[in-house]
């Protein structure tokens, strides 16, 4: 078969299925504007950079409704109508899920997928809210609350996403709801050049006047969380324009003005927070505020959390120490109390995000008797940096996941097609990564389980804790210790070896709020923020308190992986054609790096033999 001139529309239909011949068949199409493409039933998403309005119209949107897959262009909304036309015909669950490095057009797509979904499912206009515009409308709260822009994306989200959209018997939407994963904390407090903290706090910042006086805010250039970096404004997007389609979408999805006056108050409160500063006190290893501009800003934070200002300064330079014998204040020097303050503000912003999405999926509702949803997975793509942390790996942990789910995928579907031909397919290879699975998760002896008991122990470190993990690894395959250091260890993952740096290991893992922290902030004289606060569990035993973010993520993405299971799956793999973040520019070596990481080389294989033998049979 000859190439055709414009490449073709689905990479089966290539005389040979190897790299280069995949590289310049979607070069040459993103040339002309063709950002989609198919291998066989999986599509790939070339980001356009730049808006391709004609793509999405409600024309676009009509043509597409109904029509056989395949009969028109690669489109999302193609996938979107095949997985709701199987919903409604087959009575199952599907998921659609959506994969691609940072910057690659996850989110975007995942918008289009929501947009095709609420137009196929939704109502014709009624008074008031619909839940499609509900669901709609969530995205830019989230993201107000959950993006930033980083080198790689200048809106990048922060967290994982899976939305459920729950559909009634004649196929109507009916309820929603989304489910997040790992908001990334640390940059609350910090960020580098030239990146930003999440966009709410310039969004505030850009607020009218009269908002600024009510929360004592100024220029961003004043506070120490955002003035880290020289970044303070998107190219192409006002601020103060976004705070208003933020307060709307706030509106659409049921925050009521009161609560969102509370969130914006937590918001301005962070940002006082951050300008606390300490000195020494008179007391050895005490601490007291520095100045007065230290003094206004706790103040200041005080009042919009609405809790005592005297227990406040406390709360962060204290500690109280309960030992049998007696209750003892202990004092904090000036490094350990802004460590305490910095914690404090990466607590009550993380409790500030779960409320959010809390309050998004009781306020759009969720259908009990749906039996048919469409699950839409936006999930951070693989990781590998010069500097990996504790971040990367659970990042990386959820791609293999993803990757087995794909992998038993599309393994069952060769079997089911084969069987159905009478091919004899013992001969399929099964790619399978449970040995990278569970050298992280397995319990006991994981890695995972190793971090929490080095947590729980008070005498570990990063070093006991990499030692330990040489010792019990030493023979494993996809484990490997590097010669020169003494807390790296690196992980052969199914995209390529990656090493983490050990050294934010346990801290980053252990989940708990200071004791004081938490007493201050239940006692608020706010409901919303002491809301935030409840009262934790009565602790049964000492052990029960310990809570972990590596294991509970584990939790999480096992309960995301039986959802998953229990749909009929489709995949669209986004892919950044440049790192500049420009259109018409299309990197190779780059975009086959993404696609090793992704849709692996072999994957894309056996997907195409199977087109080949069922072409063939
Ligand atoms: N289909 C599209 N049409 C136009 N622009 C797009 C499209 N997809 C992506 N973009 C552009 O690329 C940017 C990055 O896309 P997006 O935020 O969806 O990436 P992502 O994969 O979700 O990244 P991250 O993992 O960092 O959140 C968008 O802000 C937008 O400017």
């Amino acid at each position: 078969m000859e190439a055709a001139a414009g490449g073709v529309d689905d990479m089966t239909k290539l005389s040979y299925l190897h790299e280069p011949g995949v590289l310049q068949n979607l070069a040459t199409r993103y040339e002309l504007n063709e950002i989609y493409t198919y291998t066989g039933n999986i599509l790939i998403a070339v980001n356009p950079f730049q808006r391709l309005q004609h793509l999405y119209d409600s024309h676009m949107m009509q043509q597409y409704k109904g029509a056989p897959f395949g009969e028109l262009s690669p489109h999302v909304f193609a996938v979107a109508d095949v997985a709701y036309r199987a919903m409604i015909h087959e009575g199952r669950s599907n998921s659609i899920l959506v994969s691609g490095e940072s910057g690659a057009g996850k989110t975007e797509t995942t918008k289009m997928l929501m947009q095709y979904l609420a137009y196929l499912g939704g109502r014709a206009a009624t008074e008031g809210r619909t839940v499609e515009q509900q669901v709609l409308e969530s995205n830019p709260v989230l993201e107000a609350f959950g993006n930033a822009k980083t080198v790689r994306n200048n809106n990048s989200s922060r967290f994982g996403k899976f939305v459920e959209i729950q559909f009634d018997k004649h196929g109507r939407i009916s309820g929603a709801a989304v489910r997040t994963y790992l908001l990334e904390r640390s940059r609350v407090c910090q960020i580098s050049d030239p990146e930003r903290n999440y966009h709410c706090f310039y969004l505030l910042c850009a607020a009218p006047q009269e908002e600024l006086d009510k929360y004592k805010l100024e220029n961003p250039r004043t506070y120490h969380y955002l003035n880290k970096s020289n970044c303070y404004d998107l190219v192409g997007v006002s601020d103060a324009r976004e705070y208003l389609a933020t307060r709307r979408a706030m509106d659409i999805v049921g925050i009521s003005t009161q609560e969102q006056d509370a969130i914006f108050r937590v918001v301005a409160a962070i940002l006082h927070i951050g300008n606390i500063e300490f000195a020494k006190g008179k007391e050895v290893d005490s601490s007291v505020l520095k100045d007065d501009k230290s003094k206004f800003h706790l103040e200041t934070a005080a009042e919009l959390l609405m809790c005592d200002p005297g227990a406040f300064t406390d709360a962060l330079c204290k500690r109280v120490m309960v030992t049998p014998e007696e209750v003892i204040k202990r004092s904090l020097d000036p490094y350990s109390a802004t460590i305490s303050r910095d914690g404090f503000a990466k607590t009550i912003y993380s409790r500030l995000f779960d409320w959010l999405v809390d309050k998004i999926n009781s306020s759009i509702g969720q259908d009990a008797n749906s039996k048919c949803l469409i699950g839409v997975l936006d999930i951070y793509g693989f990781e590998s940096f010069k500097s990996n942390s504790f971040e990367q790996f659970c990042i990386n942990y959820t791609n293999e996941k993803l990757q087995q789910h794909f992998n038993q995928h599309v393994f069952k579907m060769e079997q089911e097609e084969y069987t159905k031909e009478q091919i004899d397919w013992s001969y399929i290879e099964f790619v399978d990564n449970q040995d990278v699975l569970d050298l992280i998760e397995k319990k006991p002896g994981g890695v995972i389980a190793l971090l929490d008991e080095a947590c729980m122990f008070p005498k570990s470190t990063h070093e006991t804790f990499a030692q330990k993990l040489y010792q019990t690894f030493q023979k494993h395959k996809r484990f490997v210790k590097p010669k020169l250091s003494r807390t790296d260890f690196a992980i052969a993952h199914y995209a390529g070896e990656v090493m983490y740096q050990s050294a934010q290991f346990l801290d980053k893992n252990k989940d708990y709020v200071v004791a004081e922290h938490q007493e201050l902030l239940s006692a608020s004289r706010c409901s919303f923020i002491a809301g935030l606060f409840p009262p934790p569990p009565e602790e049964t035993s000492k052990s029960s308190k310990f809570s972990s973010i590596g294991a509970r993520f584990k939790q999480q993405l096992q309960a995301l992986m039986d959802t998953l299971n229990s749909t009929e799956p489709h995949y669209i793999r986004c892919v950044k054609p440049n790192n500049v973040l420009k259109p018409a520019i299309f990197e190779n070596v780059n975009v086959m790096q993404q696609l090793r990481c992704g849709v692996s080389a072999s994957d894309l294989l056996s997907v195409f033999l199977l087109y080949c033998n069922l072409m063939e049979a």
